[in-house]
């Protein structure tokens, strides 16, 4: 990065950024609006900019996402030439093709006429890669579990998309593409990983629910469906069957 591209994200004086003031509901309120009103975005891009500033604060809010040992194994590829993007645009073709053979008859028609990419229309796409070797071989938390380092980058995918929609921008994660088509394009070394390939930009509208709901595809799974209480095979105790109820009474966000 040049010097005269440099980016003042949390200066000192800044009171948004100090540790240790507890947040106030408005502020609160607004991360779960952030949260709940994300949405994976591939037919509702404008090809407008992204000023370079909305740009770095959503890059460094990505760079602040935790990582296991703080190995940081992520580096981050912007893709602005569309000759570029046309590549990988046509290796999703490719890809999207075969993959509707996999499902099962049924539901192929559903599946081709899903809007599941917005390569070309959206002006910036960032690819979110994995080093797994940065830093040497023996990372703290990585020693038992190898995957951790993959697990930080996707922490590092998920701040961006937040941060993303918090400065009004949409992101889609396309991942119907050939690996080593996509390492080709970008010009990745073998040793490095990609982990997500993200459309970014503007959008005319969020949607409301996630297009695959809207679309019959699946539904959101009721969260106490999900829970289990001290082992898999728990069943609720009293706090259990509380803590049930005290969510029945979330009212998500705008929805
Ligand atoms: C790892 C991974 C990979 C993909 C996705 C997500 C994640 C986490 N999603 C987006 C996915 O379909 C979407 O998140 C869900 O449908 C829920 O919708 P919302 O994100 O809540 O709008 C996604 N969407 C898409 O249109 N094409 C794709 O290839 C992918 N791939």
């Amino acid at each position: 990065m040049s010097s005269q591209t440099q980016v003042h994200c949390a200066p000192p004086q800044d009171t948004r950024f100090q540790a240790n003031p507890r947040f106030s509901s408005a502020e609160r309120d607004a991360v779960y609006r952030a949260i709940h009103t994300r949405r994976d975005v591939r037919g509702e891009f404008l090809p407008d900019p992204i000023p370079d500033d909305v740009l770095a604060r959503v890059l460094t809010a990505a760079h602040h996402a935790p990582s296991v040992g703080f190995m940081q194994p992520w580096d981050f590829i912007v893709v602005r030439a569309r000759a570029v993007r046309a590549k990988i645009h046509a290796d999703f073709l490719a890809a999207h093709a075969e993959a509707e053979q996999m499902f099962e008859e049924g539901k192929r028609a559903t599946y081709r006429n899903l809007k599941l990419e917005g390569i070309l229309e959206s002006p910036v796409n960032i690819c979110i890669t994995c080093d797994r070797s940065r830093h040497g071989p023996v990372v703290i938390g990585r020693t038992h579990i190898g995957a951790m380092d993959v697990y930080s980058a996707v922490c590092a995918v998920q701040n961006l998309w937040l941060a993303a929609r918090a400065e009004n921008l949409g992101v889609g994660w396309v991942s119907i593409l050939h690996p080593p088509a996509l390492r080709e394009a970008l010009g990745i070394p073998p040793e490095i990983v990609p982990i997500a390939y993200l459309c970014i930009g503007y959008v005319r509208d969020f949607h409301a629910r996630p297009e695959l709901e809207a679309a019959g595809w699946l539904r959101r799974v009721p969260l106490p469906e999900l829970l289990h209480f001290d082992g898999w095979q728990g069943r609720a105790d009293a706090a259990g069957e509380r803590l049930v109820e005290a969510i029945d009474q979330v009212v998500p966000i705008l929805r």
